[in-house]
């Protein structure tokens, strides 16, 4: 091996947990290197999960509207070529990867190398690429290495497709099938069975609890579930025994309470979670990793102040606009000297479930509100009240809004229909920046747009 070079910064993976950081502080004159196994940047977000799977959900949202605007005087019953949305979908992928490769092209003072990478001691890292290991002498490390597709350990579990198969470039999945089983009912799961019943196909999701959506706010997903479209069959309570592949198909095997039962479908997509990527070499640095992920403090940092965990790797909000904060606030840390200049606030980071309608929430709902035993005053808004939502027929859902109720600044919201995706953005910003409900009220947000309903929601407080 060659002798070690000396760098400022090395960050391990090359996703929205790092390449933020990466530009970030190369342009203030810091040598930075990127390591990744896949070469590019842009991590799993880009390559098969958060862009190509809204590609396909804006094709398959059109389709819906299509068909509703047939009563409207236009359209009819779309024809789906899916071939050709996968097609549109890699060349998304394709360009976006082009982008990036012109603007890293475009920087000084950083380095992207295709290759893993190992901790070999708190300062030295060594990467395994094709022309052989380099090894490197750093001041400060962003472990920023994501998470991975969890397959449980069900016999069978093997045959099924991952999300990966529906959505990395040049996928599995090119062909619709036309009925597919869904284990798992979190994002990954209703979200595609959300696409694919828009496309036309039967779609059955066995979850294992009683919500779909875990861990989310169950008025939320109260209000969603019958709005999904009614070709997705969901069963609770499920315990899936095993998976077999026959000449007609695939059967789930599976138990609900006493009862055993079994899914046939064309296929059978598993979505029951991700897991951390932890490099090589973490452990032998004590530094602090379970299976939820890599511990840090609000500043990023693991035990080891100089070196930093941010994005899906440290599992405290697994999002990409998450990581990209994470990452920017690392940087700052970096630059000050490994102190807590800046920190990151964990509870603000707004989540969209991109169904069709989608459903949306950030900060403190009212039954986190209830389980901590703070007291929330709430208001609330309902599309089929709104404009835009009865020009476009959408007018399913509405927002909620969470307030403080002696000073009335808002803490949370959620919502579930149109435009959920956009207005949780200007929500989360309130909440991040300690809006008050007199505040809402007197901005003059737009008509006709559905953001105008956060203020309608904010007056009925005064
Ligand atoms: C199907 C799907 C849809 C999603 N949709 C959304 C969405 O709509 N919105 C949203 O916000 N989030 C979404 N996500 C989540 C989002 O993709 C992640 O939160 C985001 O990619 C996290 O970024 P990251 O940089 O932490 O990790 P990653 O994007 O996972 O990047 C980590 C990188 O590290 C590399 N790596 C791993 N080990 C090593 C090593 N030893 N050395 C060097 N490199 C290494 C990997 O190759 C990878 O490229 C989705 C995820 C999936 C799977
Ligand atoms: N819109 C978005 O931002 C978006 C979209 C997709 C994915 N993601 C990210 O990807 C991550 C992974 O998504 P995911 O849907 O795979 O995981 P998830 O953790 O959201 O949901 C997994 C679901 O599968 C269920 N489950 C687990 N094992 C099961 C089994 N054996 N049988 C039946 N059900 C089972 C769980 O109860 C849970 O509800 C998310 O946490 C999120 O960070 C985000």
């Amino acid at each position: 091996m060659k002798k070690p070079e000396t760098i400022d910064v090395l960050t391990i993976g090359a996703g929205g947990g790092a390449y933020p950081a990466a530009f970030w502080l190369a342009k203030r004159a810091q040598r930075v290197v990127m390591v990744d196994p896949k070469g590019v940047m842009s991590g799993n977000c880009l390559a098969e999960g958060c862009v190509p799977s809204k590609a396909v959900r804006e094709m398959a949202r059109h389709v819906t509207r299509h068909r509703r605007f047939e009563s409207y005087g236009m359209g009819g019953e779309p024809t789906i070529d899916y071939r050709k949305i996968i097609a549109h979908k890699d060349n998304v992928q394709r360009s976006r990867y082009l982008q990036h490769g012109e603007e890293l092209a475009r920087s000084r003072n950083i380095e992207l190398i295709k290759g893993r990478a190992s901790l070999q001691d708190p300062h030295t890292v060594t990467v395994e690429t094709d022309a052989g290991d380099r090894r490197y002498t750093v001041r400060h490390i962003i472990v920023a290495s994501g998470a991975d597709v969890f397959v449980p350990s069900i016999p069978g579990a093997e045959l099924c497709l991952t999300s990966s198969d529906l959505y990395r470039l040049n996928p599995t999945v090119k062909v619709l099938p036309q009925t597919l089983t869904v284990i798992g009912g979190g994002y990954i799961g209703v979200e595609t069975a959300s696409f694919y019943a828009a496309l036309g196909v039967h779609v059955t999701v066995l979850q294992r609890g009683r919500q779909l959506l875990s861990g989310m706010d169950p008025d939320m997903v109260a209000m969603l579930v019958p709005l999904l479209d009614p070709r997705i069959r969901v069963m609770f309570e499920i315990d899936v025994d095993r998976i077999e592949q026959g000449v007609h198909g695939m059967t789930v095997h599976y138990r609900q309470g006493d009862f055993s039962g079994k899914e046939l479908s064309d296929q059978v997509l598993i979505a029951a979670g991700r897991r951390p990527v932890l490099p090589e070499g973490l452990a032998a640095l004590d530094i602090e990793a379970g299976h939820t992920g890599i511990a840090v403090n609000g500043a990023l940092q693991t035990s080891h102040p100089h070196i930093y965990a941010c994005g899906d790797v440290n599992g405290r909000v697994p999002l990409f606009h998450a990581a990209v904060r994470e990452s920017l606030v690392a940087a700052h840390n970096i630059m000050a000297g490994d102190v807590a200049a800046d920190t990151m606030d964990f509870t603000n980071v707004p989540t969209t479930v991109f169904t069709l309608p989608a459903a949306a929430y950030v900060g403190m709902t009212r039954t986190a509100a209830a389980q901590r035993g703070v007291a929330v005053v709430e208001a609330g808004y309902e599309f089929l009240e709104d404009s835009r939502a009865q020009i476009f027929g959408e007018t399913g859902g509405g927002l909620r809004l969470f307030f403080e109720p002696r000073s009335l600044r808002l803490i949370g919201g959620w919502v579930v229909g149109i435009d959920a995706g956009n207005l949780i953005g200007e929500i989360g910003l309130a909440c991040a920046n300690g809006l008050t409900a007199q505040q809402l009220a007197a901005f003059a947000d737009q008509h006709p747009m559905t953001s105008e309903g956060i203020g309608h929601a904010a007056r009925s407080l005064l």
